[in-house]
């Protein structure tokens, strides 16, 4: 059972996607953005982050370095910090502004992957400070289907392998069961949401609305 926040750590307004490289987080984060910032303001960010610690990430798993996974656990957790916190950009500042953020992975990502390649309690220790979402879709996607789709993309960075992702499925069920089982004290407000992800981007769209209460646009003209 991982080690996790309190109550009071439930971020209102926050939005994750969660899911297995080729689920479909991506394309449903960066859609809900655009709905929302029609009604508001809405901002789509992502980890790894676009700043110094997150571009770090991305060149190492790119590689050909190797670094072991501890320190991929501790950089991951340290561009988490920034996300959340750095003044202004961050996701705490940019939610008091009044903004709704929609965010392409977060913590469970690290109790995914890193929980399954390096040492588990250092990564629930990292991770167990931050806060949670409101919402917390997980994209869930099979293997197949997301082989299927990553083998479409030119790069691929070192996580993408087949025996990576087998095991980082089943650690991703795990942590998303874990927190369901959670008593209300410490999961707080955070609502969870598993969508198969084996379906068109539309039906996975819909059910994404649905799940918010948001009702579907109707097209440009429509009645
Ligand atoms: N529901 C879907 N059905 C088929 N293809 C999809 C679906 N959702 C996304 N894709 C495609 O699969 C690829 C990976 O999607 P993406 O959203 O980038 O995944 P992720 O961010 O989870 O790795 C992209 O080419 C995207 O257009
Ligand atoms: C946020 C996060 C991502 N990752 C991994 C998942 C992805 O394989 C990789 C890069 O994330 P991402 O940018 O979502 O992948 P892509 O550019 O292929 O869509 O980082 C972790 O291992 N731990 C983490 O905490």
């Amino acid at each position: 059972m991982p080690h996790l926040s309190r109550s009071e750590d439930v971020w209102p307004d926050f939005i994750v996607f969660e899911g297995l490289d080729g689920a479909g987080t991506t394309t449903q984060a960066q859609r809900l953005t655009e709905y929302l910032g029609r009604e508001g303001q809405a901002e789509f960010t992502c980890e790894p982050t676009d700043f110094a610690t997150g571009t770090v990430i991305r060149r190492l798993l790119k590689g050909p370095e190797y670094v072991r996974p501890e320190t991929l656990a501790l950089l991951f957790a340290a561009d988490r910090n920034e996300h959340l916190f750095r003044p202004n950009q961050g996701i705490k500042d940019r939610l008091a502004a009044g903004h709704v953020v929609v965010c392409d992975r977060y913590l469970f990502s690290s109790l995914a992957y890193q929980g399954y390649l390096a040492e588990t309690g250092l990564v629930e220790r990292l991770n167990a400070g931050f806060p949670l979402p409101q919402h917390l879709f997980f994209i869930d996607t099979s293997l197949d289907e997301a082989h299927r789709r990553i083998s479409l993309r030119e790069e691929r960075d070192s996580l993408e392998t087949r025996e990576i992702q087998e095991q980082v499925a089943l650690r991703y069920r795990r942590v998303i069961r874990d927190f369901s089982l959670l008593p209300p004290v410490q999961r707080g407000d955070m609502k969870i949401h598993t969508l198969s992800g084996d379906r068109s981007e539309d039906d996975i769209f819909h059910d994404v609305l649905a799940a918010l209460s948001l009702e579907e646009h109707r097209p440009e003209g429509g009645t």
